[in-house]
């Protein structure tokens, strides 16, 4: 006899917690299969420790900026098997208070993976059956691996949180945000960085800003080449050689980090059993409602492939939960507008449409307003670190329909933006506001 539920989920990362807890407070029967660490991806090798050496990386670039400012210290090298430990019991203090959370709701936690045997009935690896009315798939994906010869040579993101030391030469494949990211935050902590980029970098940012970004990479000493045809990798006496189909052999190098997309972990749940359907690329199909194509099944967070972002995990397993338990059958999540940061050297966020996008809907309807300037903190030093600022307005009332900045304190300048663009921002109430003085962001609230 399977031990029954109101609801099950499958994966305790971001999504998966989300939507467990949020169901259980409001009065559900809850289990939970997570066979790894609680808190999934973004906890244990995604945005926290990526954040962190984000962070170290900061200090680095401040390091020098002290220098000529006049501090005597010169920047020192990163001790990275003590950082490393800071950010694992930063890591493990967060898996915690997670555990404690749970139980708390009183959500039965099972170490264990579970698969699919019928519509409600999921199959623990232990042998098990657990049944439940609603089951909630969120198991989120993994770094995606080529079948190119020598790929094992090569490291995934997930590998270089486990790094004993920073590689001194270093390629990086791709040209996404996790390429972008490390290729950055690497450089500054000291690694010689190759970035291989196949076509062009972050294709869902505005290429405007995305070229700033590339020209100053370039200016930090990230080599970067454009058209790469990966072949493969080789092992040379002095290092790893990458072999590109175009430019031929590259490196030798200390490490190579493919960072070229993620799949989602959908193929060992035995979907067909219970007659969910997948895309080409395997993720789940939901409707706007996280509605599988089997009823009773939802899927939330990067298993579904949209937005694959940790609040957009959180946001869809909440909403969810509120329609499925709370009595909110009008719940569900609007992925209009999610704003999101490229955590790059410095960052770059945006909400909204791209101005190419906003172009094709808009046409002459469409208003860009641009400010570049160099921030105080590093006009003080004459050394230049442009500020670029873009916002995009259209039609007669100017409504604001994409806000995208590049340049230091971008990742904190954009989240008030971003509600009020879904309270219907006009460049009107943006002239009307009062400034902040003297900080970068007050440029958003000047353009003419
Ligand atoms: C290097 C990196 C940096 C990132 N940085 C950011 C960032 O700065 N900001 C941001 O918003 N997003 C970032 N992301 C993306 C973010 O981490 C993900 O969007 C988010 O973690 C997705 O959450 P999820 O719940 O869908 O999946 P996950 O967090 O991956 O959780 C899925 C869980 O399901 C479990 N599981 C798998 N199979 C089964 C099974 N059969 N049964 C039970 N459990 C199973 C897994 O063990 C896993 O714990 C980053 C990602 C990476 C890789
Ligand atoms: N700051 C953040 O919010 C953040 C940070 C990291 C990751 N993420 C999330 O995780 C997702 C995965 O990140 P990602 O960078 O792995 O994926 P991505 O989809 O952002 O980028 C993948 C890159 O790999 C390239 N690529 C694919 N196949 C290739 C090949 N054969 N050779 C060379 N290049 C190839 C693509 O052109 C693309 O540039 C992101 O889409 C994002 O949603 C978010």
């Amino acid at each position: 006899m399977a031990d029954s539920f109101d609801l099950i989920v499958l994966g305790g990362g971001s999504g998966g917690l989300a939507v467990a807890v949020r169901a259980a407070r409001h009065g559900a029967r809850v289990a939970m299969l997570e066979p790894g660490a609680l808190g999934g991806t973004c906890v244990n090798v995604g945005c926290v420790p990526k954040k962190a050496l984000w962070y170290a990386a900061q200090l680095a670039q401040e390091q020098r900026l002290a220098l000529d400012y006049g501090f005597a210290s010169s920047p020192g090298a990163l001790d990275w098997e003590h950082f490393r430990q800071l950010r694992q019991d930063y890591i493990d203090g967060i898996r915690q208070r997670y555990a404690a959370r749970l139980a708390d709701a009183g959500i039965q936690l099972l170490a264990e993976t579970g698969r699919f045997v019928a519509a409600d009935t999921v199959a623990t690896s232990s042998g098990n059956e657990l049944r439940a009315t609603q089951i909630v798939i969120a198991t989120g994906a993994r770094p995606r691996r080529l079948e190119l010869p020598g790929f094992e040579l090569g490291l995934v993101s997930d590998d270089i949180f486990a790094l004993r030391s920073l590689p001194r030469r270093i390629a990086v494949v791709g040209g996404g945000y996790i390429a972008v990211e490390f290729a950055g935050l690497l450089r500054a902590l000291g690694s010689d960085v190759t970035l291989h980029v196949r076509s062009r970098l972050l294709s869902g940012f505005d290429a405007e800003l995305v070229d700033a970004l590339e020209q100053r990479m370039l200016a930090q000493g990230i080599a970067v080449t454009h058209g790469v045809q990966v072949a493969g990798l080789r092992r040379a006496d002095d290092g790893i050689v990458l072999d590109d189909a175009v430019s031929g052999e590259c490196g030798p190098y200390d490490a190579v980090l493919w960072a070229v997309g993620r799949v989602p972990n959908s193929e060992r749940l035995d979907l067909d059993a219970a007659g969910v359907r997948v895309d080409d690329e395997g993720h789940v199909i939901v409707d706007d409602w996280q509605n599988s194509t089997t009823p009773g099944i939802c899927a939330v967070g990067d298993v579904t492939g949209r937005e694959e972002l940790t609040p957009v995990a959180v946001a869809a397993g909440r909403n969810l939960a509120d329609r499925l338990f709370g009595g909110q059958p009008e719940s569900r999540l609007d992925y209009e507008n999610v704003p999101s940061v490229v955590f790059a050297e410095p960052p770059l966020a945006r909400v909204g449409l791209t101005e190419a996008q906003a172009q094709e809907l808009y046409g002459d309807g469409l208003r860009v307003y641009r400010s570049r300037f160099t921030p105080m903190q590093w006009a003080l030093t004459g050394h230049g670190s442009k500020t670029i600022m873009k916002l995009l307005c259209a039609g007669d009332d100017e409504r604001v329909v994409g806000i995208h900045v590049f340049g230091a304190g971008a990742d904190e300048m954009l989240q008030g933006f971003a509600v009020a663009m879904r309270m219907g921002l006009r460049k009107r109430d943006m002239d009307s506001t009062v400034a902040i003085h003297p900080s970068s962001a007050e440029e958003l609230v000047l353009m003419s």
